[in-house]
């Protein structure tokens, strides 16, 4: 953020060297939405922990996990809000959701047209809760492993990535590597995209806008891999535009 550099600036011209502050991480905030059960808490998963989970339950409100990378040299913390499907598990924090985002991956599964038809409602939501064009989009179709399954196809998820001006990525958060090439290439069934890849795009995307962002001290109250804000709960209980850079 602007005012956060200058004001580190400003620090250091006051402060005799040998006690200059850590330099601060950027975070890039980044939501996660789309239909109960697409598999967005898969998805982040993999991309913060670089495994499938065991086990996944109905999001409640939000869990965020981060991780850390580095791009050019500059130590990036990307913070991943997975966002609950279930609107009765959203209401009390779709405010939270979208205060400071940074970036948008909207997720349906491919196996699921009923997730790809709620598509707009979902970028519906974003639009009323005023999130601007410079934001950068993406769609993803995540679980292409289930090859046998499709009932979206390729073409048609372009047509609408194409149609809302964002670039389209397919995917399987189970198997990352189910395609068997690995080159990143996207927008064919069986060549699909890596988990990891398409969260570094958006990432690279967001260092090269040079957005303004949040900071906070390296080793601060975020610290660790994987952060759960909210607590889960057992089934049954209430519970513009912009190219691919692969
Ligand atoms: N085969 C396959 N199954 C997946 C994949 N990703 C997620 N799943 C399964 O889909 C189910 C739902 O996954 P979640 O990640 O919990 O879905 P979600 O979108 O976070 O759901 P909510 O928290 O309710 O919004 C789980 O049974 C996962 O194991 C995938 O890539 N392939």
């Amino acid at each position: 953020m602007a005012s956060v550099e200058s004001s580190t600036e400003f620090t250091s011209s006051l402060t005799v060297s040998s006690h200059l502050p850590p330099p601060r991480t950027r975070i890039f905030k980044i939501i996660v939405i789309g239909d109960s059960g697409v598999g967005k808490t898969c998805l982040t998963y993999q991309f913060c922990a670089g495994k499938f989970p065991e086990k996944t339950e109905a999001t409640i409100g939000v869990d965020f996990r981060e991780k850390l990378i580095e791009i050019d040299g500059e130590k990036i913390k990307v913070q991943l809000w997975d966002t609950a499907g279930q609107e009765r598990f959203r209401k009390s924090m779709v405010q939270h959701y979208y205060r400071n985002v940074h970036a948008v991956v909207f997720v349906y599964d491919v196996t699921s047209v009923a997730s790809f038809r709620s598509l707009p409602a979902w970028i519906e939501e974003c639009k009323q809760h005023a999130l601007g064009q410079e934001v950068p989009r993406i769609l993803v179709g995540n679980k292409c492993d289930l090859q046998n399954s499709v009932q979206v196809g390729t073409d048609l998820a372009q047509q609408f990535a194409d149609a809302h001006s964002m670039p389209l990525f397919e995917t399987s958060a189970k198997n990352p590597s189910s395609d068997g090439h690995g080159d990143g290439s996207h927008g064919t069934r069986g060549n699909s995209d890596h988990v990891e890849a398409i969260f570094m795009t958006v990432a690279h995307k967001l260092k090269s806008q040079k957005p303004l962002i949040l900071s906070q001290p390296p080793g601060g109250v975020l610290g660790g891999d994987t952060v759960a804000l909210t607590r889960r709960r057992d089934e049954g209980e209430e519970k513009a535009s912009w190219a691919c850079m692969c």
